[in-house]
C-alpha cells in the first residue's frame, strides 16, 4: 500500500550497521532511529536510497565499469555465455529476449543465480540448476563479481535485521528457516541509449513495469542518467534520480507477503531517455529457495490484511514463484 510519495527517502544506515551483531541492538537509540526510518520508507514507498552502507564507492563503480566493458564486446563474444534453459537460465541474453507482461524489454543482461547443487531442491529447483556462466573477458570479471556478491549478501542481511525489528520487534525473523540460507539473484543489465527524432527521445521501455520477487533488492545504477521510475499510489511515475555511492533499495514480493501487505513490493520500470548506454547491476536478496513464505503471526495480528482489508496474504514457496517468473520471462 504505497502513498503519493513524490521522491524516495534517503536513509543513512551506519548506526544500524554498528550494532547489527549485538543481541541487544534493539535497545540502541541509533538503531531505533534507523529502524523507524526503514519502517516509514517500506510503508510509504517500498523504495529508499541507502547510504552509509560501508561498501566502497570504488567497488560499486568498478562493478558497473567491468559490466559496461563486457557489453561493448562483439555479439559473437557475448554469445559464448548465452543463456539457455539447459544452462539453468544463467548467462547472457540479447536485447529483447527478456519479456515483461508479454512485451520484449529493450535491455541486454547477464543473469546469475546462487548455485544449486544437483537435486538439492528436487523438482522445483531442477530448472535453475547449473553453474553460472562468467565471461573470460574482461579478466577479473568473475573474481570481482563474486566479491561483490559477498558484500551485497552481507549488507542485505543487515538491512533486513533492521526491517525485521521494525515489523516484528525481533531482529531475526528473516534468518533461520526463512532466510538463513538465502538465495540470491544478480542481473547485470545494459540499456541502449535512446534514439532521438526531432529532438525527442524514442522512449523505449528498457524494462516494463514489474515487482521484484524476493525480499530486498540493491540497485547499483549509473550516476549520470535518470531512468528507473517507481509508481506511487496515484499512478505517477517517480524517478529514482541517481545518488552516487548509494544503493536504491526496494521490497520484493516475499517481504510483502511476510508483512501481510504492510510493506509493498512497488511497481517500477526503466526508461533510458539518455543518448548514452546505461548500466545497472541489480542484486536480489531472497529467502531460502525452498522457504514456505506466509505472513508473520505478529503481522496477521497487528495488521489483518495490511492497512485496510481483512484478507490475509496467501502463502507462497519462493522457489516456485521464481521459477514461474523465469519461465514466463523467457518464453523461448
Ligand atoms: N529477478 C528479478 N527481480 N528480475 C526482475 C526482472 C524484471 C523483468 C521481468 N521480465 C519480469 O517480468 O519480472
Ligand atoms: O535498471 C534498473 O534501474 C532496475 C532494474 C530492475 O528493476 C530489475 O532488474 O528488476
Ligand atoms: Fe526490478
Amino acid at each position: 500500500m504505497a502513498t503519493n510519495f513524490k521522491s524516495l527517502p534517503v536513509i543513512d544506515i551506519s548506526r544500524l550497521l554498528l550494532k547489527c551483531d549485538d543481541p541487544d541492538m534493539a535497545e540502541d537509540v541509533g538503531v531505533a532511529e534507523v529502524v523507524q526510518q526503514l519502517d516509514k520508507a517500506c510503508r510509504d514507498a517500498g523504495f529508499f536510497y541507502v547510504i552509509g552502507h560501508g561498501i566502497s564507492e570504488d567497488v560499486i563503480n568498478k562493478v558497473r565499469e567491468i559490466t559496461r566493458e563486457f557489453f561493448k564486446l562483439p555479439y559473437e563474444e557475448k554469445l559464448k555465455i548465452k543463456m539457455t534453459p539447459a544452462a539453468g537460465y544463467r548467462g547472457y541474453q540479447r536485447i529483447g529476449e527478456n519479456v515483461t507482461k508479454g512485451i520484449p524489454d529493450i535491455h541486454e543482461a547477464i543473469d546469475c543465480y546462487r548455485e544449486i547443487k544437483q537435486g538439492k531442491y528436487g523438482d522445483i529447483g531442477k530448472v535453475m540448476e547449473g553453474p553460472n556462466q562468467w565471461p573470460e573477458n574482461p579478466q577479473e570479471f568473475k573474481e570481482l563479481m563474486e566479491e561483490y556478491i559477498k558484500l551485497c549478501t552481507d549488507l542485505s542481511r543487515k538491512i533486513l535485521r533492521g526491517i525485521s525489528l521494525a515489523l516484528a520487534g525481533s531482529p531475526y525473523e528473516f534468518e533461520g528457516k526463512m532466510a538463513g540460507d538465502p538465495f540470491w539473484v544478480m542481473r547485470l543489465i545494459g540499456y541502449p541509449g535512446a534514439e532521438f527524432t526531432n529532438g525527442q527521445p524514442e522512449n523505449d521501455i528498457g524494462c516494463g513495469a514489474h515487482t521484484d520477487y524476493g525480499l530486498l533488492t540493491l540497485v547499483n545504477q549509473d550516476d549520470d542518467k535518470t531512468a528507473l521510475q517507481v509508481r506511487n499510489l496515484g499512478g505517477e511515475w517517480i524517478s529514482a534520480i541517481p545518488i552516487p555511492g548509494s544503493f536504491v533499495c526496494n521490497i520484493g514480493d516475499m517481504l510483502k507477503i511476510l508483512s501481510n501487505g504492510v510493506y509493498e513490493s512497488t511497481l517500477h520500470r526503466v526508461i533510458n531517455n539518455s543518448p548514452q548506454y546505461r548500466v545497472c547491476v541489480a542484486f536480489f536478496y531472497e529467502t531460502n529457495f525452498d522457504a514456505v513464505v506466509e505472513p508473520l503471526d505478529i503481522c496477521k495480528q497487528k495488521y489483518p490484511g495490511g492497512r485496510g482489508g481483512c484478507q490475509v496474504f496467501k502463502r507462497a514457496v519462493y522457489g516456485e514463484h521464481l521459477v514461474s517468473k523465469v519461465q514466463t520471462n523467457f518464453a523461448m
